[in-house]
């Protein structure tokens, strides 16, 4: 993926969000204020956090019987195809990990400004810590701060953002990166054999698979009514796993038949949703629904998020499965590197990003 020329982009003064809410401000700056259109939805009008989200339990696909694994696998290709996210339970991701991960993050963000600004993310690049997304001086900015890593391949990393502090944070990174590449090969297997394909479509079709983490922390805001803490986006990738740390409060809405649906998640769970490539591979069988995180007044929120998409030379174009008479194709065919360098070097608009790729 060739980066975007640096001295082009000309995105004015971000202010750290962590920063600001040390001084408790009774105004939020004007970059933060959203329009009207683009406010969180007013609590009266907003319907209760969302418990009706499938739940899949892990174990029941990976150490079930046969009929266990037939009826879970069901359930997540229903899952898929009416929700586009789900939890899972049962996982197998060691909880203990889970915590180490989330103590990690938080320490890292709790860190001085100039600590975790010696690994500042570039202008309209992804990886380091800030905002990213950000291409112009008026583009209203997100009250998060950030730090995401690229994982895999090898060839993503730049070393030098892998932080030196908290000492065991960039091991604490790998290990768990490792454990989530192993929860979304396994959920991809039954999400093909849910579809009636082979259980190694995608990791045959995949290659090497990219994989980036992002740690999205969410101070406290005395107006959430005014701003979002992530922009409405749908993930790029072929599946998204999102930990929410524990005692975060609601905080991720995902637009559900036309509306902003909270979503309450289970203590230790993790959150699976349906990226852009699954769309267009399944020519929109599974669609990737378009989410957004909003801020807490007194609550801060952290989110740990994996991205795993496939490398970057393969080539993608809905499955002929999934193409006929009745359902024309909606996707062209495009290379996956040059879809990863179109999102990342574009503002989070929704499901606009898929744009690229519809016929
Ligand atoms: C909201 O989405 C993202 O922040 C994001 C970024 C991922 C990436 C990195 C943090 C570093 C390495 C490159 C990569 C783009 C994977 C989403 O990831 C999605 C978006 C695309 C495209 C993808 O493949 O995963
Ligand atoms: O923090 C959240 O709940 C949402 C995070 C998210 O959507 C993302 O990082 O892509
Ligand atoms: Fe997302």
């Amino acid at each position: 993926m060739a980066p975007v020329p640096i001295s082009s982009i000309k995105v004015g003064h971000i202010d750290d969000v962590q920063e600001l809410r040390k001084n408790r401000p009774k105004t939020i700056p004007e970059r933060f204020v959203r329009d009207m259109s683009e406010r969180p939805t007013p609590a009266m009008a907003l319907s209760p956090p969302s418990s009706d989200m499938p739940v899949i339990d892990f174990s029941k696909l990976t150490k079930g019987n046969s009929e266990q694994i037939q009826s879970e696998t069901l359930k997540l290709a229903d899952a898929c195809e009416s929700w586009g996210f789900f939890q899972v339970l049962n996982h197998e991701v060691d909880l203990t990990l889970m915590e180490i991960m989330e103590k990690s993050s938080r320490e890292f963000f709790m860190l001085p400004l100039e600590e975790k600004q010696k690994y500042q993310m570039a202008p309209g690049t992804v990886q380091g810590y800030g905002q990213a997304f950000v291409f112009s001086e008026d583009q209203k900015l997100d009250w998060c701060n950030m730090f995401a890593l690229g994982i895999e391949p090898q060839f993503i990393r730049n070393p030098n953002l892998w932080p030196k502090k908290p000492a065991t944070f960039s091991e604490t990174v790998e290990v768990y990166s490792r454990e989530m590449r192993k929860v979304c090969q396994n959920l991809l297997k039954y999400i093909g054999l849910g579809l009636g394909l082979e259980g190694d479509v995608f990791e045959k079709m995949f290659g090497e698979a990219v994989q980036a983490i992002r740690m999205n922390y969410y101070p406290p805001c005395s107006r959430p009514d005014l701003v979002l803490g992530l922009s409405p986006h749908s993930d790029g990738s072929a599946l998204t796993v999102l930990q929410q740390a524990k005692g975060s409060p609601v905080g991720l809405q995902i637009l559900k038949d036309q509306t902003w649906l909270p979503l309450q998640l289970i203590p230790n769970a993790l959150l699976i949703n349906i990226g852009d490539t699954i769309e267009v591979l399944t020519n929109g069988k599974y669609k990737s629904v378009e989410h957004r995180a909003v801020a807490h007044k007194d609550k801060d929120r952290l989110s740990i998020v994996t991205f795993y998409a496939p490398s970057y030379e393969v080539e993608l174009s809905p499955m002929q499965e999934f193409v006929d008479e009745k359902n024309t194709c909606k996707y062209r065919r495009y290379n996956h590197g040059e879809y990863s360098k179109h999102y990342v070097t574009n503002k989070l608009q929704g499901k606009k990003t898929l744009d690229f790729a519809k016929i």
